[in-house]
Parts: C-alpha cells; sequence; structure tokens
C-alpha cells in the first residue's frame, strides 16, 4: 500500500511556510498519496531527480500543473517546450537552447554589468533603506530582461501580474488562481501581442527565434509561441530568484564579506540561494504508463507532483542542507530542473543575478534586514511581496 497524507500543500498555511510539510513528506515516504487531490507527491532528492530524468515514463504534454491536458482544456496553449514531449519538444527547445547559450548571451555582460552599477549608483543615493523587493529583485530584471527580448518600452510592468498568473495555475483553482482569473485574458492578450515579428525590436532574443524561421528551423506558427515562453518564464522567475540570493546575504552577514572579497562567489552564491530557496517550488508530470518507484506502482494516466524544494533541502543528499553555505558545491540542486526540460535560460539567470550582486557588493559594505520580509503567496513559487533591507556603503 502506498504512504498517504492528507495534507494540501497549496494551503495558505503550507505555502507560507513548506519546510515542515515537507519533512513531512520525504518522511512518509519514496512516493506518497495526496489525499486531497488524488495526486502522486515526491519530496525525497533521488526520487524527484529520476521522475526529471525519465521524460519517457513522466511526461510533459498533459501539462506540468494540476490539469490534464488529454482531459481539459489548457487555459493558454500548450507551451512548445514546457508542455512538450519529444519529438515536438526537439526544435523549439534546440532553437532556444541555441540563442540562450553562453557563447550567445555573452555580449550581454558589459551591457547588464553598466546597467546594474548605474542601478546600484542611483539607488545608493536614495535612503539606505528600502525595499530590496521593489528597488532591486523586480527593478532590475524588468530593466534589461524585456530590452534583452526585444520588447517595446511600455507596460513592461505587465509581465510581472501575468508570470504570477500563470504559476499560480499550474496548481489546483484555489483561492490564488480566482485572484488572477480576472485579468487573465487581457494580460494574456498582451502578451500574445508582444510575440508578434512587427512587434519585437529587430535584434534580441525574439529577433532570433523570429530568425529561425527564415532558416525553417521552426515554422512562423511556433516561433510567437516559443517568445512567449521567455515572457511567462523569465521575469518572475528570477526576480524571486534574486529576492531569495539577496535574502541569504541579508541574513548571513558573514557570507557577504566572504563574497566582497572574492567576487567570484557571486555565481555559486546564485546557485546556493536557488538550492535553499527553489524560487520554482513544484512541476506536475503525467504517468504515459504504469510506473513502479521505489516499490510504489503509480498508475498509467495519473499526475505525480515533484517537490524541487523539498528535494533540494533532503538531508539524505546535502548535508546541513537548512545552510545557506558558500564554501558547499550546489551544483545537482533541481531548482532548474533535469534533464530534457532543465531550465534553458539557466544562464540569462545567472548573469542577471551575477551582474546585479557583483555590482552592489562593490559598493555596499554591509546589508541586513531592517525589518520583517514577507512572502507573496502562489501556488507554484516561492515569492517575495517585500523585503526591508538596510546598508552602508564603503
Ligand atoms: C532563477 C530563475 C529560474 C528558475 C528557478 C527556473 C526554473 C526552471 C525549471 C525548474 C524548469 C524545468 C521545468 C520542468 O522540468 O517542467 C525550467 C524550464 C524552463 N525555463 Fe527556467 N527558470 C529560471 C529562469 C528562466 C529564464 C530567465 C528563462 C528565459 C530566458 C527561462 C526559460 C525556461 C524555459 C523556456 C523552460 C522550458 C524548457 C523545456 O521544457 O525544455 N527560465 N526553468
Ligand atoms: O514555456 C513556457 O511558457 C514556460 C513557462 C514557465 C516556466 C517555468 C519553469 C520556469 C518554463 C517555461
Amino acid at each position: 500500500t502506498v504512504a498517504q497524507s492528507s495534507d494540501d500543500p497549496f494551503s495558505a498555511e503550507i505555502l507560507q511556510d513548506p519546510l515542515p510539510f515537507q519533512e513531512r513528506l520525504r518522511e512518509a515516504g519514496s512516493v506518497v498519496r495526496l489525499q486531497t487531490y488524488g495526486v502522486y507527491a515526491m519530496g525525497r532528492y533521488d526520487t524527484v531527480r529520476s521522475a526529471l530524468l525519465d521524460w519517457q515514463d513522466f511526461q510533459s504534454a498533459a501539462g506540468v500543473g494540476m490539469t490534464d491536458f488529454t482531459r481539459e482544456k489548457p487555459w493558454r496553449p500548450p507551451s512548445l517546450l514546457l508542455e512538450a514531449d519529444p519529438p515536438h519538444h526537439d526544435a523549439p527547445r534546440e532553437v532556444l537552447a541555441k540563442i540562450l547559450s553562453p557563447r550567445s548571451i555573452r555580449e550581454l555582460e558589459p551591457v547588464w554589468a553598466d546597467d546594474a552599477e548605474r542601478l546600484v549608483d542611483q539607488l545608493i543615493e536614495g535612503p539606505l533603506e528600502f525595499d530590496a523587493v521593489t528597488h532591486l529583485a523586480e527593478a532590475f530584471p524588468l530593466r534589461v530582461f524585456p530590452d534583452a527580448v526585444g520588447l517595446p518600452g511600455s507596460d513592461r510592468d505587465h509581465l510581472l501580474p501575468y508570470g504570477d498568473h500563470l504559476f499560480n495555475t499550474f496548481g489546483p483553482e484555489n483561492f490564488l488562481v480566482q485572484q488572477g482569473a480576472p485579468r487573465a485574458p487581457e494580460l494574456s492578450a498582451w502578451v500574445n501581442a508582444q510575440c508578434s515579428r512587427e512587434s519585437l525590436a529587430a535584434t534580441g532574443f525574439g529577433a532570433d527565434i523570429w530568425a529561425a524561421t527564415d532558416r525553417g528551423d521552426i515554422t512562423p506558427a511556433q516561433a510567437p509561441l516559443i517568445v512567449r515562453s521567455l515572457l511567462s518564464a523569465g521575469v518572475d522567475t528570477t526576480v524571486h530568484a534574486i529576492g531569495a540570493v539577496l535574502h541569504a546575504f541579508a541574513t548571513h552577514p558573514d557570507q557577504w564579506r566572504a563574497l566582497r572579497e572574492d567576487p567570484r562567489l557571486a555565481r555559486r552564491a546564485f546557485d546556493e540561494a536557488i538550492r535553499l530557496e527553489s524560487p520554482v517550488q513544484t512541476f506536475f508530470r503525467t504517468t504515459t504508463r504504469d510506473v513502479t518507484l521505489h516499490g510504489t506502482t503509480i498508475p498509467e494516466g495519473h499526475k505525480i507532483l515533484m517537490f524541487l524544494g523539498a528535494a533540494n533541502r533532503d538531508p539524505r543528499r546535502w548535508e546541513r542542507p537548512d545552510a545557506f553555505d558558500l564554501t558547499r558545491d550546489p551544483s545537482g540542486h533541481v531548482g532548474f530542473g533535469m534533464g530534457i526540460h532543465q531550465c534553458v535560460g539557466q544562464h540569462v539567470a545567472r548573469l542577471e543575478a551575477g551582474t546585479l550582486v557583483t555590482a552592489l557588493a562593490r559598493r555596499v559594505k554591509t546589508i541586513e534586514l531592517s525589518g520583517p520580509p514577507s512572502r507573496r503567496l502562489n501556488n507554484t513559487l516561492r515569492a517575495w511581496e517585500s523585503m526591508p533591507v538596510r546598508i552602508t556603503l564603503e
């Protein structure tokens, strides 16, 4: 018999503080049936990793949220990457992987480094106490990423509520989805309008995607959906990942000192903050046949829920899992997923966070919380509402 849990991981209480539930989940077994939703959950690192790698038994094409696309209509046309499996997944993935590769985005490094320095210079002219979510975690990605995609200047802040709602729709239709539903059609229409060739600048990730249609690597019908993938995945994730790394440093002054002594630590700090916080907490898969995992058989056509956040703090895999420790090697964390769907934008995310943290480390001597930070509840994202900080300067 399979282990059972009566917890609701999408309740406000557990979304506010998921750690006790995640501990219960890991201890209950490799595969645990969530009675509230009739889905199978996994929180241990080894089980999550093997499900991520086994795309044949655990498919994405039926959706990576609770909705089973073979039974219900998705609220938006499925992503050609996230919600697709080989062979359909192959060409869109190959096109985007090339456009977002470290070599392709290398030219952005000086541009973003300069932008980060200007943003930090402006910031430190003002009061040395401010909300790091508003003035850093949200401000920087919204300043650099839409430009890199090739979005026109105005109303780019639609991207945040669009992403917030999208990430809620991967969960059950609970209070969070109901909150975002009224604006969803308008936000979705706005995002779709940004993805046409004529809307996008002549250079940037968007133009590069459309150029791939001229080469026949993808079709003109596919191009807008692939641009939509960037606008869907590329903003809220980095906002809350940067929030996570700032929170980690603000609560570990010794690690901030270590970074200032050795700026190369910025990259490892980002991955360690992603391991610890897992801005993307969960994703689903759907079984393509009866699958037996660690002695538990999951019948065909069932949803499994992978708790990336729980796997990233599994004591079976990580020593002192709840510590933010820059001497640790965080590689192997599942905060960007693993396998054929592993985050294709991770190099962009690392560059964004790296340039901002490096610019801060040059000017800011100390950073600490000046009040309690508050969480923004979301069915999928571990997100920040506000983070009051106080800094001192060099
Ligand atoms: C720190 C920030 C980010 C985090 C934590 C993150 C996390 C993830 C995760 C966990 C997946 C795997 C989804 C799955 O297995 O079903 C993924 C896939 C993806 N990410 Fe990211 N992501 C981040 C930033 C970005 C950025 C900046 C972009 C675009 C520039 C992006 C674009 C994508 C796309 C298109 C996929 C689907 C890949 C595929 O299915 O082949 N992500 N991301
Ligand atoms: O292709 C998409 O639309 C897409 C949306 C959200 C994500 C999350 C995992 C970062 C990834 C891809």
